[in-house]
């Protein structure tokens, strides 16, 4: 193979399901030592594309070459013999097992020969080091960050000898820490003769590390440029079609009365440790307040307290003077807490019922739906289809199971739902998480008019300039505990991220 040829050539692909062509004809290059970067709007189909390449899916039409070579990928397994490896964006984990015992998992010797730990585990650890990737070989993953976690799925990838990786959206659920240091590893990936291909929203990042980017609409390409070539407004424009304002419009908050109140909230984790350690916290109706963290210092614990789905071991929370700890999350939900959960497979979806069923996950029981005990499906099918016309929520069918629908597109429909039931308080955890440039537009502009509306709105984000842009009060989230509160045109990244790492505190930790 000489330098020109490419190490993997999709030749019109097309992939078709019901109702849908999910990519049409698409042709692409990826080049060794190259980070090619696809891009595209919510059920642009490059997830489809990826999972072709990876032996998952099987194309209606087109061939695949690697190393100029025609292939048939029939199977992850032949996928990964072919030097493909892929970086999901939902980990394929097993919780209770080591990270080393997760890296051999799939990948032991054939029968009768037992895996040497000792000798996987020294080789996890040099492939750690070799790559920067400061993952512990003998840590349980139940134990360490999502972060972590997705630098165990790269090592497993590397442990079996990938050259082509596939990143699915890697940066979705990274802290921006933990970016700048993942686009620091996959540079050291490409400098050493790999080659990438990254699925990524973020315009930035692909300005950042790409050096090609492919843009998808609706199935087919829409242009391969170089990203020297190009600008930010350029992609955003020629993905979902229009111009995309970066800028999030509002007016100044009017809160009005307090509608949640956290007083010296503790929680303790298994091990008797204090995860929520004296929180205190206040949200107004009428305001936003964002929590800035790093993942890992309580704000999944602090959203589970809320929401009923952690036992609380002190102090109060109060919901319009209405104590709401340790209540059931039904309960905590009629009372008038809605909730966009950060992992909307495990929280948001039942994967596996259709769409229309899954909009009224939460109000299933209650009229219209219910009757008499029975399900009024055409009360619910209405609902659905309402929901989905008005936030634009791209399925075949409002039947569809909602494992189909693109992850983009789950998370569109887990926040019409929410917000349809009009809650008092919103919880919004890492709302834009995976969504493209337009639906954050429209998800952001969706919170705001919440605010406006006179709901309380609580927006837990790892992304900073979401933080920044849509949050009237910034509270930071440092070991379980507020650590200070800032005002967003009174901070900078700088500042807010020394308070995130606990190392400044402006002020003390009342808020409110
Ligand atoms: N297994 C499936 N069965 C039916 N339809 C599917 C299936 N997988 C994907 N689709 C549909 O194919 C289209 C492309 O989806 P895909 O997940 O590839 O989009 P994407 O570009 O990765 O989107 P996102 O950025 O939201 O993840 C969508 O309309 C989706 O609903």
């Amino acid at each position: 193979m000489d330098a020109a040829t490419p190490v993997v050539e999709l030749k019109k692909i097309t992939k078709r399901f019901p109702g849908i062509v999910a990519n049409d004809s698409i042709s692409i290059k990826l080049h060794k030592g190259e980070i090619h970067a696809l891009l595209g709007e919510n059920g642009a189909g490059k997830s489809t594309l990826m999972n072709i390449l990876f032996g998952l899916y099987q194309p209606e039409e087109g061939t695949i070459e690697i190393g100029g070579k025609p292939v048939q990928i029939d199977s992850p397994n032949k996928a990964i013999d072919l030097g493909i490896g892929m970086v999901h964006q939902h980990f394929k984990l097993v919780q209770p097992f080591t990270v080393t015992e997760n890296i051999v998992l799939g990948s032991e010797p054939r029968k009768g020969l037992k895996i040497n730990y000792k000798k996987a585990a020294a080789e996890v650890q040099r492939l750690s080091e070799q790559y920067g990737l400061q993952v512990n070989p003998n840590a349980k993953i139940e134990d360490i960050s999502v972060g972590m976690q997705q630098r165990v799925e790269i090592i497993k990838t590397l442990y079996r000898g990938a050259d082509i990786l596939i990143f699915d959206e890697p940066t979705a659920v990274l802290t921006p820490q933990e970016i700048t240091e993942l686009l620091d590893i996959m540079k050291r990936l490409v400098a050493e003769g790999k080659s990438i291909i990254l699925i990524t929203h973020k315009l930035k990042e692909i300005m950042q590390i790409a050096d090609t980017v492919t843009i998808i609409r609706r199935g087919q390409v829409v242009d391969t440029v170089k990203t020297s070539a190009t600008t930010p407004n350029e992609l955003a424009e020629k993905m979902v079609g229009r111009r995309v304002s970066f800028k999030v419009d509002k007016q100044p908050a009017q809160p009005g009365q307090t509608v949640l109140e956290m007083n010296h909230v503790v929680s303790k984790n298994k091990d008797g440790i204090s995860v929520l350690d004296e929180l205190d916290l206040k949200v107004k109706a009428g305001e936003i307040l964002g929590i800035a963290g790093v993942d890992g210092n309580g704000q999944s614990e602090l959203i589970e307290a809320l929401t009923g789905l952690r036992k609380v071991d002190g102090g109060s929370i109060q919901l319009l003077g209405q104590e709401i700890a340790n209540q059931p999350p039904r309960k905590i939900s009629e009372a008038g807490v809605s909730h966009i959960p950060e992992d909307r497979h495990k929280h948001g979806l039942v994967l596996d019922f259709s769409m229309s069923e899954n909009m009224v996950l939460e109000t299933y029981y209650q009229a219209p739906y219910s009757k008499n005990g029975f399900l009024n499906k055409e009360a619910i099918d209405k609902q659905a289809k309402s929901l989905i016309e008005k936030f634009d929520v791209r399925t075949p069918d409002i039947h569809t199971k909602a494992r189909a629908l693109s992850g983009g597109n789950q998370q569109k429909a887990i926040i019409a739902r929410e917000i349809d039931k009009n809650p008092d308080l919103l919880i919004a955890a890492q709302p834009t998480r995976g969504l493209d440039v337009g639906a954050i537009e429209f998800v952001q502009k969706q919170l705001i008019a919440q605010r406006d509306q006179g709901k309380a709105v609580l927006l837990i984000s790892f992304e900073l300039d979401e933080i920044m842009n849509v949050s009237d009060r910034i509270a930071v989230i440092y070991e379980g505990k507020i650590v200070g509160e800032v005002l967003p045109e009174e901070t900078n990244d700088q500042e807010l991220g020394l308070m995130m790492a606990g190392s400044a505190v402006k002020k003390g930790a009342e808020n409110g």
